[in-house]
């Protein structure tokens, strides 16, 4: 891929790291730590949106040497009923998450920051996924692997849990973390790729 300007990915995550290289996208990575809590009476999309818009200033205040390049920064959330799920805190937490997940519809919800000196541009991305019954045995073996830890609403679709998905309506590497679609119409608005 023919790339035009300097990309900085403002992530720690390892998925959103494979899937920009997985379409051959090339970028330096400079993470930027933030408070993830929700505002009083924020709604889902607003909250990830203003995730992924904040993430991408703080990299970008962080490391001076992402003057010139482009700063793109994501935030995943799990939404159900309107409440989003972040990353569980405990075995409690994550039992709570995925039971309420069981044989149910739920959406995901991705935000992708893009940031220059001049401007910022945030979209976020919806899908659908259904999920089918599971038990509370199923669960704590789940829990057990490790998995679910570090992800938001304590699964990863690409991971173990991929057989409790029957099916999703939307963006599969949304679910994971980065919408490839839309990413690539950005870095085209951005100069990153022609
Ligand atoms: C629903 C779902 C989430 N996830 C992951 C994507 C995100 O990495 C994570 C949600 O946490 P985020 O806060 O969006 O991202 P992060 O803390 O991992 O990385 P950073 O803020 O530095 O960019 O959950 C999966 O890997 N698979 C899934 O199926």
């Amino acid at each position: 891929m023919n790339q035009l300007r300097k990309l900085v990915l403002a992530s720690a995550s390892p998925r959103r790291a494979e899937l920009l290289t997985q379409i051959g996208v090339k970028f330096s990575v400079m993470p930027a730590d933030l408070d993830e809590s929700p505002l009083a009476g924020e709604q889902p999309e607003a909250l990830v949106k203003r995730l992924a818009a904040e993430k991408a200033k703080a990299a970008a205040q962080v490391h001076k040497d992402t003057e010139g390049c482009v700063v793109l920064a994501s935030d995943t959330v799990v939404v159900l009923d309107n409440q989003a799920l972040g990353k569980p805190n405990d075995f409690a937490d994550a039992a709570a998450m995925l039971g309420a997940l069981s044989d149910r519809t739920h959406q995901v919800m991705t935000a992708v920051s893009l940031l220059d000196g001049t401007r910022q541009k945030t979209i976020c991305v919806t899908t659908q996924v259904h999920f089918g019954p599971l038990s509370a045995t199923q669960i704590a073996r789940y829990w057990a692997t490790g998995e679910p830890a570090d992800k938001a609403g304590a699964y990863g679709i690409q991971g173990i849990a991929g057989q409790f998905v029957k099916s999703i309506e939307g963006s599969y590497s949304a679910v994971v973390g980065l919408p490839l679609y839309e990413t690539v119409q950005l870095l085209q608005e951005f100069g990153v790729i022609e």
